[in-house]
């Protein structure tokens, strides 16, 4: 003990020993505070329900209706949290706040694609949707472009708008959302009985329905299961269906081409391929696999959403007539019996409202499309490591509770000031946000004003005779999308 004290009195008198000491204690402290530091940013992952081995979460998840399970997760762990479908770890945001956070504020982070196994079958990282890096920006950027070329949020589509409502007017048909989709993609729209066409349809609509399904979703955690599941044979046959018949229409177009005169988006994609192969430039985006595959997406993604949302616009009319007769009243004194034109809007603000609030609580898009982390994130002071998997719970935005007053009812005051007049809200959320937004927010929003206002003016909707309003069942088919459950109602014409 006597020997400790003499070294130590030793080194404190020498000038020297004393600033290496003081060095080493500095530096281990630094050391300690950094690691501490660096370790919660590495390692404190968001908080979330215990996983068990192998299941994960899977036991405290409805596979029938994800999203809602998430929500209610959501309501203990807060806006950011961690869940396990099985062995695979997924960061939900929660909220209006934590998802424009993530979405917008850090975009390039949170803004790569996931793309799970069914939709890499499906797609093979070519297209919009499902694909990443270089490939992605391009076919985005071209796709964005071509569209507002075509007249996508311009005057050009509300004259194709209108020209579908004349029809739609005068049979009544779903199919108005994909004539136009076609009319971009192909230059061309469908006669509503056109084989061809209501294939197209129903295949989009099986792939959407079947790519939500509970068992996909399980094939997404074990992909070797997928021949012994029925949904998964299902989706690849109609899925080779879909691009035969597509690629039957491009190789058509192919035939008649004038790259002078761009007739449609095929047109517009071939001639640059053409151009592009003339000046040798070899390993370009625009290949085959690409247009087919931004085409199928576009469709996929474009036809459906519109018209599932038109349909719920007409059942929330159904089910809640005194909101009908305040949409009729308005455009009654407002536009009368002449077509509904794109400038009306801002006249017509209840209707406005109403659109807007069936689209809030329609949540066609529940769970938007997955997300992946491109890079390490410090998020609310948690680490998500790079390719994490991502869900943006629209949800939650839309229905989020220090948003709007009255979250799970049909209000359309929701978007009315006290003076009647129509008013933005940031939690309107249903297209998503930041580098993967919506490209066709645009024209689907001009779609669903025209088609909407178009069938109100001609149109009363109610429940079947013997059914009552009350029993004008809301709960939705849910698939990658949320459809209304099939129902039936009346269209009465209007003198
Ligand atoms: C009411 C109708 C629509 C709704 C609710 C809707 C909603 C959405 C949502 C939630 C996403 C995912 C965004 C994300 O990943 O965060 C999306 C992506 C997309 N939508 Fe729409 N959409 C609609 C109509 C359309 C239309 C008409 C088109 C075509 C012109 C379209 C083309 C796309 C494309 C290409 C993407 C993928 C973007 C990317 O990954 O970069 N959508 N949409």
């Amino acid at each position: 003990h006597g020997d400790h004290t003499i070294m130590l009195e030793n080194l404190l008198h020498s000038p020297i020993s004393v600033s290496l000491l003081a060095s080493i204690v500095g530096l281990l402290v630094l050391h300690f505070l950094y690691s501490t530091f660096t370790s919660q940013d590495n390692q404190q992952e968001p908080p979330g329900p215990k996983p068990l081995p192998l299941l994960g979460n899977l036991l405290q998840l409805n596979l029938k209706r994800v999203d809602s399970s998430l929500f209610n997760l959501s309501k203990k762990y807060g806006p950011v949290f961690t869940v396990y479908f099985g062995p695979k770890k997924v960061v939900v945001l929660a909220g209006y706040r934590a998802v424009k956070q993530a979405l917008v504020n850090q975009a390039e982070e949170f803004g790569d694609r996931e793309v799970s196994p069914i939709f890499h079958d499906l797609n093979n990282g070519h297209g919009i949707i499902f694909s990443n890096g270089n490939s992605w920006q391009e076919m985005r950027r071209f796709a964005l472009t071509t569209l507002k070329d075509f007249g996508m949020g311009r005057r050009i589509s509300e004259r194709m708008i209108i020209e579908e409502c004349h029809y739609l007017t005068e049979d009544f048909e779903q199919h108005k959302a994909s004539n136009i989709m076609s009319t971009f993609l192909f230059g061309k729209r469908f006669e509503y009985t056109d084989p061809d066409l209501q294939r197209m349809v129903e295949r989009d609509h099986e792939i959407i329905y079947l790519t939500g399904s509970p068992s996909i979703l399980i094939y997404n955690l074990l992909p070797w299961l997928g021949p012994f599941l029925k949904n998964w044979r299902d989706l690849m046959k109609i899925m080779k269906n879909l691009n035969a018949s597509t690629r039957r229409i491009i190789s058509d177009l192919k035939g008649t081409l004038n790259p002078e005169t761009c007739r449609c988006f095929v047109d517009a994609f071939l001639s640059r391929k053409q151009s592009l192969e003339e000046s040798e430039i070899k390993d370009s985006h625009y290949h085959d696999d690409n247009l087919l595959h931004s085409v199928t997406n576009l469709i996929a993604a474009g036809a459906d959403t519109t018209a599932n949302t038109l349909r719920w616009c007409l059942l929330f009319m159904a089910k809640y007539p005194h909101v009908q007769d305040q949409v009729q009243d308005e455009l009654g004194r407002v536009v009368g019996n002449r077509q509904v034109r794109i400038e009306d809007r801002k006249n017509l603000p209840y209707t406005d409202a109403v659109i807007h609030e069936s689209q809030r609580l329609a949540n066609v898009v529940p769970i938007a499309v997955s997300h992946k982390t491109s890079k390490e994130v410090n998020f609310q002071g948690y680490g998500i490591k790079k390719g994490t998997t991502v869900f943006p719970l629209l949800t939650s935005v839309l229905y989020d509770e220090s948003e709007w007053e009255s979250p799970h009812t049909f209000s359309p005051s929701h978007f009315l000031d006290e003076e009647g007049k129509f008013i933005r809200r940031d939690a309107f959320m249903p297209f998503s946000a930041g580098r993967r937004v919506c490209i066709g927010e645009s024209l689907a929003r001009m779609e669903l004003f025209l088609f909407f206002t178009s069938l109100l003016q001609r149109f009363r909707f109610t429940p079947p005779p013997g059914v009552t309003e009350d029993e004008l069942d809301l709960s939705p088919l849910v698939g990658f999308t949320l459809a209304p459950s099939p129902h039936e109602l009346c269209a009465v014409r209007r003198q």
